[in-house]
């Protein structure tokens, strides 16, 4: 089974991220940098990105991690935060810890433009 496969195609990788954000929108400590952000708008590129990096057969259609995290001050432990809302997500749909573990090491490399402290 591919990694796209294995966290449950398009559809599972959309729930993933509805839930990882669903959480991150109940943490006061990461919230405040989604003041007035369409969020129906980030869940659909955030999934089209995850659907691309795996493999699936998406084309991610958004803007360079770069560009659209520039001036936002996102720390180490805001990312940390984050990445700790995806690991729930992934663990209330039953990924399994190595699955998991190759998604994040596809994330991994996007830590230098997303975090500017
Ligand atoms: C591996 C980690 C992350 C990934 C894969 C990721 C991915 C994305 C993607 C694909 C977008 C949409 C880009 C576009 O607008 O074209 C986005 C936007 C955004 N991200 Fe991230 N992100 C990550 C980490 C973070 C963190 C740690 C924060 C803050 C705590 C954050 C806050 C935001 C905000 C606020 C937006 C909306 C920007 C806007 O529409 O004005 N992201 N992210």
């Amino acid at each position: 089974q591919s990694l796209y496969q294995q966290l449950g195609e398009k559809e599972g990788i959309s729930s993933i991220v509805e839930e990882m954000l669903y959480r991150v929108g109940g943490d006061e400590r990461i919230v405040h940098h989604f003041d007035g952000v369409d969020i129906v708008r980030v869940h659909k590129l955030i999934t089209e990105q995850v659907c691309d990096v795996v493999g699936g057969p998406c084309e991610y259609s958004g803007e360079t991690m770069r560009v659209s995290h520039e001036g936002m001050g996102v720390t180490h432990a805001d990312f940390n935060a984050l990445v700790e809302h995806l690991i729930i997500a992934m663990e209330k749909h039953n990924i399994p810890v190595s699955t998991q573990n190759q998604l994040l090491a596809k994330l991994a490399p996007m830590y230098g433009d997303i975090v500017e402290q």
